[in-house]
């Protein structure tokens, strides 16, 4: 649905490691940002990522057990749509019930959900269902958690914006506003305590002085770009732009991290996959007014599958005698991937079933060669120079090339007989390293699963750009809550991810002012 007025309408530099193609990239633009045009997917990432944060942050309270409370307080777990007895499908144990954001197991039933089940059983060492991922233990098989509560959407913006909070007195959303700087108020601690915003390029610049602190939750990709406007970076480079350096920052829009994907698709003895509900207009009206009908029932209730499939590289990969593993442990996937009941967008004609990895990248804190945020031009209205940096290390290659030798395992067993036809791709079980790589180079894009931009680090680090409390290093009463400040991608889709953080920020927020 880009572009869009709804979008950032990004365009990212060229990708040397995807053949120097330009891949769609993006953003949401309103209310609850990407949250509220994502694929729902929720994923919380492995204990291991959290125990990360914690060692890099040395904050413990960045650790796994100690965010439970947290990930208790923002998860509001939802029956499905279809109300089916969900035993065996999830664990009660791990999640929570009185939380603001909804969550729940798929409500209607995939035609690929079948055989992804009987693969758990057939090839049960290589990919063993798993009753929850969100456990802090995700390898394996298990059914995908969404934020959708009753076939709708569960965002930022339907959940903490919900009716019982956007009428609090104290509380102003301004529309149609884009910060443009955030303004130095004193030299000496530096503190900015003003922000400046304006509703376009040419229109007036109005600013609003705070009287705590401000707190930027501007996303991991405008995030970076509102602090070098603002003088904080590196100051060799804000000068050579012309913008007064304040606060010495080198690492701002620096360690850029993002997931990869690749799918592998194959025609399907079956017309009962989504290809005909996007490009047949009739067939999307049937189902929408089924949707309607049902208070959010029927196809339109799910996303795109029903099942993720987390795996690790063996241990024996010969990567592993050039490249330390970049899993923060080893109940952590390198691969994750999941079996797409239709192909996105679909070609005029034929059915599909999609299967394919999203790999973890090799990721060096601060140091990470892979992806950053620079600023094109001085005008805050102007888009950011993007580099993904995606397929850029050995190590990604490995992982992306593993996870389709996985793929085309998954696909050949038995479970798949009479369903999957043909590979739509020359790719099969014969296709050589470097065809595969070659195929991935070709075919992969980027995830949106972006962090790093402004890295957590321990307070005494040189580097970094968030103290563990999310404070810029070296300012007063600025504060970064969004995805840029995760130091390391975790290994799921981000916005559970996202949630969490944001909910122990409140807490830190709170713990400054009382
Ligand atoms: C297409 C897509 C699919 C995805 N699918 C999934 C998924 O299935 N599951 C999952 O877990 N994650 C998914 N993600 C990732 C997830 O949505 C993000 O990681 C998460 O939303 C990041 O939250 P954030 O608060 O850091 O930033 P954002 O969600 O980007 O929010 C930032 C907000 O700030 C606003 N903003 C930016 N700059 C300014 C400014 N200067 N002034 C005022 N406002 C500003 C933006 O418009 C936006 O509303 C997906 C992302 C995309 C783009």
């Amino acid at each position: 649905m880009y572009p869009n007025p709804r979008d950032w309408n990004y365009t990212v530099a060229p990708l040397p490691g995807l053949d120097g193609r330009i891949p769609p990239f993006p953003r949401g633009r309103l209310l609850g940002g990407c949250s509220s045009m994502n694929g729902m997917q929720y994923i919380r990432g492995s204990k291991e990522d959290y125990d990360r944060y914690a060692r890099v942050s040395g904050d413990p309270g960045w650790g796994w057990d100690a965010l439970q409370p947290y990930i208790r307080r923002n998860e509001h777990w939802t029956p499905p749509v279809d109300n089916h007895n969900q035993t065996g499908q999830f664990n009660p144990a791990v999640h929570g019930f009185h939380g603001i954001n909804a969550v729940s197991l798929p409500g209607f039933l995939l035609p690929v959900d079948v055989m992804v089940q009987q693969v758990t059983q057939e090839l049960s060492d290589e990919f063993p269902f798993n009753l929850d991922y969100n456990s802090g233990y995700p390898l394996g098989v298990s059914w995908t958690q969404s934020t959708i509560k009753h076939g709708k959407r569960s965002s930022s913006f339907t959940s903490y914006l919900g009716p019982e909070f956007i009428g609090r007195p104290n509380l102003h959303v301004v529309l149609n506003a884009q910060v443009t700087r955030v303004i130095q108020t004193s030299q000496r601690p530096a503190t900015f305590k003003m922000v400046e915003f304006a509703e376009s390029r040419n229109s007036a610049r109005y600013h609003i002085a705070a009287t705590k602190e401000v707190i930027i939750s501007a996303g991991a990709i405008e995030t970076p770009k509102l602090l070098m406007n603002s003088g904080i970076g590196d100051p060799t480079v804000l000068s050579s732009l012309g913008i007064k350096a304040r606060v010495n920052l080198p690492d701002v829009g620096k360690n850029l991290s993002v997931h990869t994907g690749v799918s592998l698709n194959y025609f399907v003895n079956s017309t009962d996959t989504f290809d005909d509900i996007i490009r047949n207009l009739t067939v999307r009206q049937m189902l929408l007014d089924q949707w309607l009908a049902t208070d959010g029932g029927g196809r339109l209730s799910v996303v795109y599958a029903d099942h993720d499939i987390f795996e690790r590289l063996p241990s024996n990969s010969s990567i592993f005698e050039v490249h330390a593993d970049p899993a923060p442990g080893p109940n952590s996937p390198h691969i994750q991937s999941i079996a797409s009941n239709g192909l996105f967008p679909p070609p005029p004609e034929g059915h599909f079933v999609s299967v394919g990895p999203t790999c973890d990248p090799e990721l060096t804190f601060i140091s990470h060669s892979g992806g950053s945020i620079e600023l094109n031009t001085t005008n805050p209205f102007d888009n950011p120079l993007i580099n993904l940096g995606c397929l850029s290390t050995d190590f990604d290659i490995a992982a992306i090339r593993e996870g389709m030798k996985s793929t085309l395992r998954l696909i050949g067993a038995k479970a798949w007989e009479g369903y999957v036809l043909s590979p739509v791709s020359n790719i099969t079980t014969a296709t050589t390293d470097a065809d595969l790589e070659a195929y991935a180079r070709a075919n992969a894009a980027p995830n949106y699963h972006v962090v790093g931009t402004a890295s957590m680090s321990s307070r005494d680090a040189n580097y970094g750009v968030v103290d563990p409390d999310l404070l810029i290093k070296g300012v007063k009463h600025l504060r970064v809550v969004d995805a840029s400040v995760w130091p390391y991608v975790p290994s799921g889709n981000t916005q559970a991810s996202v949630y969490i953080l944001a909910e122990r920020a409140a807490d830190l927020i709170k713990a400054t002012w009382e």
